[in-house]
């Protein structure tokens, strides 16, 4: 194994040091190393994401566990968590062991199955939810994200089943008979464009269910893409009872808003839908407050024709993965501290991914990344790694750039580069 010095580097922008990588492990010094000027750096954990749609098995053509995982790399990524809406849907431990097999061959990040609710993901019947957490894959959260556990019998059981092993159900809030037919937002934007709208309480509702469901049975409870300031006032109300509710935004809910449906762009069609500015200013608050746990990504690629179509026709969803870091940098600014907590060290805490989300302290893993906060770069989509190009920032020009990541002491990018 290579030794690495990580010269002059700013750890979490704390004056500039000398970091050492021996055998996996941050160490203080090195008979023998390479050397990587880090002048000008900051060290960070490296980021975890809670939420990818890594599309292995069944629309390899969108992505797959090794495309992803380069794109998670390249964002400074060492770890993800693989949505189960694949193709067999991931809700048996052979799908979770398949998925959690290729995130090894890849050997860019770890990437953690999420398994399925419910067989199918058509919230009838609750899955194999302890096979999945006795298989190799070792599976802890649980989610019919790109569907919400609508029926309150089954998200009470499955719960209940998941507090044996201090499982957690990731729950997508949408409440299906209010959001019908739903195109965008509902407010004033949809009224004009005359797009059926998505409105903000089938998304209120639901949490507000859920957080009474999860105290009632004692068990933790995760919301996806959290995207309104009513979500958030449920969400703060609940944490002050101490319910045990974590949340999650998405870049692209802290940054972009409603408007952008304007263009009929499908780019900028995405579930839960892009919101109102209020919305976006109550989300960065509950993010710094900590009324929101995480930023995940909520990296959902697709292909060309499901998403240059007519706005009506095309699936939700946008690339986070390669943009996540920038779109953070530019809502909070120079934080490192509430960056590293919230891209790294609560989601690591999240998913119980052990070695992640550390202190960078002598004698931890070496998973981190080095970032350049005063790099400039115009995003050009047939740059990314994904296989799929629906990103909402095309041509934009965005704060920073990762430069090297390290999983378990071996680079998994280099000078901005995937080494493999
Ligand atoms: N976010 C999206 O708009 N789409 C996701 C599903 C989901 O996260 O709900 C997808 O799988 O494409
Ligand atoms: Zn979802
Ligand atoms: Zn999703």
């Amino acid at each position: 194994m290579t030794t690495y010095r990580l010269k002059g580097v700013s750890v979490l922008g704390a004056a500039p040091t000398d970091l050492f990588i021996t055998d996996g492990l941050i160490s203080d010094k090195s008979a023998s190393a390479e050397v990587i000027d880090a002048a000008g750096l900051v060290a960070l954990p490296g980021l975890v994401d809670l939420h990818t749609h890594l599309r292995e098995p069944g629309r390899e053509d969108a992505e797959t566990v090794e495309t992803g995982s380069r794109a998670a790399a390249l964002g400074g990524y060492t770890a993800v968590c693989a949505m189960a809406n694949t193709s067999p849907v991931a809700d048996s431990a052979g799908v979770v062991e398949q998925v959690w097999r290729l995130g090894r061959e890849a050997g860019m990040v770890d990437v953690q199955p999420i398994g399925a609710v419910t067989v199918g993901l058509a919230g009838k019947q609750l899955a194999e939810l302890g096979a999945m957490a006795t298989s190799a894959a070792n599976v802890r959260i649980f989610s019919d994200d790109g569907f919400c556990v609508a029926d309150p019998r089954l998200m009470r059981r499955a719960l209940e089943y998941v507090k044996a092993f201090d499982g957690i159900i990731a729950q997508h809030a949408e409440e299906p008979r209010l959001t019908e037919g739903a195109q965008m937002h509902e407010g004033e934007v949809s009224t004009r464009l005359g797009l059926t709208g998505w409105p903000a309480v089938a998304e209120e509702a639901i949490i507000a269910r859920d957080v009474l469901l999860a105290e009632h049975v004692g068990s933790r409870l995760h919301v996806c893409h959290v995207s309104t300031a009513g979500s958030v006032e449920v969400l703060r109300q609940a944490k002050a009872r101490g319910v045990r509710v974590t949340a999650e935004v998405t870049p692209h809910h802290l940054l972009l808003t409603d408007e952008l449906a304007a263009s009929y762009d499908p780019v900028y069609k995405v579930n839960p839908p892009l919101r109102t500015a209020g919305d976006v200013a109550a989300l960065r608050q509950a993010l710094v407050d900590g009324v929101i746990d995480v930023v995940a990504t909520d990296h959902a690629p697709h292909a060309v024709e499901d998403k240059e179509c007519e706005w009506a026709y095309a699936r939700p969803g946008m690339l986070g993965l390669e943009t996540a870091f920038s779109i953070v940098l530019s809502v909070l600014g120079e934080q490192w501290e509430l960056i590293a907590d919230r891209m790294s060290r609560t989601p690591a805490r999240i998913a119980g991914l052990d070695g992640h989300g550390t202190d960078l302290a002598v004698g931890s893993p070496a998973n981190l990344t080095l970032v350049d906060p005063s790099a400039r770069r115009v995003v050009d989509p047939a740059e990314l790694a994904s296989r799929s190009r629906n990103t909402p920032y095309s041509g934009t020009t965005l704060p920073g750039r990762i430069v090297a990541t390290f999983l378990r002491g071996e680079p998994t990018v280099l000078d901005g580069k995937a080494v493999k």
